[in-house]
């Protein structure tokens, strides 16, 4: 496979809510589309997660775009791929930014996918028809805005929920939660907001019948989640601390968590992703796949994923309408009864909508 040209779209795209979490808030949503195209004019499709402020990790939008135009986009063009696979080792090199090797490499899979006249999940792989999805619900104002939110999600079918938790923001919305609804498969994710010296108050955690409790500690840690995992009946979920298989091999070898949040960008792309799938799988770990209030391509992506057989456990991707009045591709993401249909046409089978996509651009730039 040759890749003839590389477009770098940035957009801007207003969310239908502000998503505030332990690290700060999310409102307008800045970020780099990828579009791969061959020879013969068929384009592939990938979408940069990182944030516009390096607050979930060291990566940004302006970082992205710089690591693409500098050092991966040369690498894409100068070679030839014969697999998808290929694309983290031509990337090997260059070390981290993670973010930016996965919105390319995920453009690649499309355009791989499409050539081959096959849906991306069968290119990887999955064998879903339709995957279980929950959804994730950002710091509210008040504990009464939370219950109402929640009761409006599950009332649409989500099938889990999680709440964001910080110090103040924990156990009395926890409790609230339990009261109103005691059986909803319930979590928390942290965002690293605790260190191991919290371990009292998380250790409360344990009454509310949590799922899991996500990425309590710092983003960086997988030693002190391996001390805290023991004093804990909670599963712990590491997100942040996971960037590569040698990572969750690591983990899972110091009983750092009990299951894997896996995002295809902070782990650099679909292929490492699927590795540490097989992996988990191998060791009885269960993964999920997160969220980055993707828009629709990264969401298309997260969908293809999803339907490898070891993600046992609802994932973060939840309906375009949820994020977005109007999302890039047709036809947006719907969730059904708490599943969404795995789609069967070519590619990540969805069409990105290019008028709407010009539309939002605000800068774009072509590569041969
Ligand atoms: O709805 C989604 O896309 C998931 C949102 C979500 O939980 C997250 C999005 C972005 C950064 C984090 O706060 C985060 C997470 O940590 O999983
Ligand atoms: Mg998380």
């Amino acid at each position: 496979m040759k890749i003839q040209e590389i477009t770098l779209r940035l957009l801007r795209m207003k969310m239908n809510f502000s998503f505030v979490t332990s690290f700060g808030s999310i409102e307008d949503k800045d970020f780099i589309l990828v579009e791969t195209k061959s020879i013969d004019g068929i384009s592939g499709w990938g979408e940069s997660v990182a944030f516009y402020a390096p607050l979930y990790n060291e990566e940004t939008v302006q970082t992205n775009w710089h690591i693409m135009e500098e050092f991966l986009i040369p690498l894409l063009l100068k070679n030839e791929i014969n697999h998808p696979d290929d694309v983290s080792k031509l990337f090997s090199p260059i070390r981290g930014n993670n973010m930016a090797k996965a919105a390319l490499e995920g453009a690649v899979w499309d355009l791989y996918a499409k050539l081959e006249q096959i849906p991306l999940y069968k290119a990887l792989g999955g064998e879903k028809k339709e995957i279980a999805v929950g959804v994730s619900i950002g710091i509210q104002n008040s504990i009464d805005e939370l219950l109402d939110l929640i009761e409006r999600y599950l009332s649409e079918g989500y099938q889990r929920i999680k709440v964001k938790i910080k110090p103040g923001w924990d156990i009395d919305c926890l409790k609230a939660i339990r009261n109103k609804f005691p059986t909803t498969p319930l979590m928390a994710d942290a965002n690293s907001a605790y260190r191991l010296e919290d371990i009292e108050l998380l250790k409360q955690l344990d009454a509310f019948d949590l799922l899991m409790i996500e990425q309590p500690l710092a983003y960086d840690d997988i030693i002190d989640h391996a001390k805290l995992q023991k004093e804990l009946k909670t599963p712990i979920c590491l997100d942040e601390s996971i960037h590569s298989f040698e990572d969750a091999r690591k983990a899972i070898e110091l009983g750092s968590c009990k299951v894997i949040n896996i995002k295809i960008g902070r782990v650099g792309g679909l292929t490492e992703s699927k590795k540490i799938h097989d992996l988990c799988k191998e060791k009885n770990i269960p993964v999920w796949c997160g969220g980055m209030l993707e828009a629709g391509i990264g969401r298309a992506h997260n969908i293809a994923l999803t339907t490898l057989s070891n993600f046992t456990l609802p994932g973060d991707t939840a309906a375009s309408s949820r994020y977005w009045e109007q999302d890039i591709i047709e036809p947006e993401v719907t969730v059904n009864n708490g599943f969404i249909t795995v789609p069967e046409r070519i590619g990540i089978g969805y069409t990105p909508n290019l008028d709407y996509i010009e539309k939002l651009t605000t800068y774009k730039k072509t590569y041969k």
